[in-house]
């Protein structure tokens, strides 16, 4: 695909996918004046990132490609607000390695990244004006409101911390602070984008367009959440290992809905073809004796996967392949990298091995011999 120029073109791209576009207009004005909007995605700088990821850098990647400027906020304080058992400056460090990932995603794909920037929270959620301005609207936003705004984003339990409410207030004026024409979020924060509507014109701040990603099924079905880390691919899985996590996935055959699966290339592999010059998906059957299967569309791979034609079988070793060439790069970084491998030793510790240690302790003594002390380290954040 040529770097589209038009401003039709840019904005097929930057909807491509969307499950809603709020008050699109905004963006369409400033693209039929052939400038570039400014959009912003935030995450909250919490557990290690996992192939899910690729589903929003994706998207980021399609907005850069559209001519867009990208911001991503590394939101080491709303990773503290929502999740106390994570001392903020654990998620600060963890904010490091979501740098670090995420723009080694952006480059796999091979956009270009000229137009991205990254911004930690806490480098001016603190500063005068800002917190001035929590103050102010948590006087104009009711308590019932807040907790409205962030139902699906913020823990809420019986007798929660308070900061789970000032949690909506802060992400409502990141869209101010950080100076952007719109916000990028999952479908999950669609309360929150409402809200932010309702809220900033309550300041005198201008109103923002909010672009909805669709929530994508889980590469090993169900969504992929934070929690079950083992299930997760890491994007720094061996391909080895990439390859036995998929071929365990779960998908069904000619079932179509809920397949992380095939979402994964509905979301993923297909637009990053796209992004490289063709839309292709390609599933060998060499083993059978047959011709390769070539998609150019998700609709033809539903057709054939609900009459079976495209199995599971032939499914999953494709999607690994594709898979394995895009997070080749990224490993090859962190292998490059001795700041990013000391970072990520530090903000994801590896788990003590448990049994091992029992095991030892039960062992028989024998006399003279010296017992010898397993290295003890930090047990990781249980918070995910
Ligand atoms: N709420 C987002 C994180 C986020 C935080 C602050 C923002 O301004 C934007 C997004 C999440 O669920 O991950």
């Amino acid at each position: 695909m040529a770097e589209p120029t038009g401003a039709a073109e840019r904005l097929a791209l930057i909807r491509e996918n969307l499950a809603e576009f709020l008050n699109p207009e905004i963006i369409e004005k400033i693209l039929a004046e052939g400038g570039h909007p400014k959009i912003y995605w935030g995450t909250a700088t919490t557990g290690r990132p996992h192939c899910g990821y690729l589903v929003p850098a994706m998207k980021i990647a399609q907005l850069l490609a559209a001519g867009c400027h990208v911001t991503v906020l590394l939101a080491d304080i709303h990773g503290f607000l929502d999740n106390l058992k994570a001392p903020i400056e654990l998620v600060a460090l963890r904010a490091e390695y979501y740098r670090l990932i995420i723009s080694s995603m952006l480059k796999a794909v091979g956009v270009p990244i000229d137009k991205l920037k990254f911004v930690l929270g806490s480098s001016y959620q603190k500063s005068p004006e800002y917190v001035m301005d929590v103050y102010k609207l948590a006087s104009v936003v009711s308590e019932h409101d807040a907790k409205r705004a962030g139902a699906e984003i913020v823990k809420q339990t019986d007798n929660a911390p308070l900061s789970g409410l000032l949690y909506p207030i802060l992400q409502v004026l990141d869209e101010q602070y950080l100076d952007v024409d719109a916000q990028f979020g999952g479908l999950d924060q669609r309360k929150l984008f409402i809200a932010a509507k309702d809220w900033l014109p309550r300041l005198g701040y201008r109103e923002r367009a909010h672009l909805c990603n669709p929530m994508v099924p889980g590469l090993q079905g169900g969504k992929m959440s934070a929690s079950e880390q083992d299930s997760k691919i890491d994007l720094l899985d061996t391909p080895e290992v990439v390859t036995k996590k998929i071929k365990k996935a779960m998908a069904a055959p000619k079932v179509v809905e809920e397949n992380g699966v095939l979402a994964f290339v509905e979301y993923v592999l297909l637009p990053v073809s796209a992004l490289r010059g063709t839309r292709e998906f390609r599933v060998e059957r060499e083993r059978d004796g047959l011709e390769p299967l070539v998609y150019t569309s998700i609709a033809q791979m539903h057709e054939d996967y609900k009459n079976d034609v495209l199995t599971p079988q032939l499914l999953k070793p494709a999607v690994a392949k594709a898979l394995n060439e895009l997070l080749a790069p990224i490993n090859e970084a962190f292998q490059a990298s001795p700041e990013w491998q000391e970072i990520a030793e530090k903000a994801y510790p590896a788990p003590v091995k448990e049994k091992k240690k029992k095991v030892k302790d039960k062992g028989t003594r024998h006399p003279g011999a010296q017992q010898k002390e397993l290295p003890v380290r930090p047990a990781p954040e249980a918070e995910q």
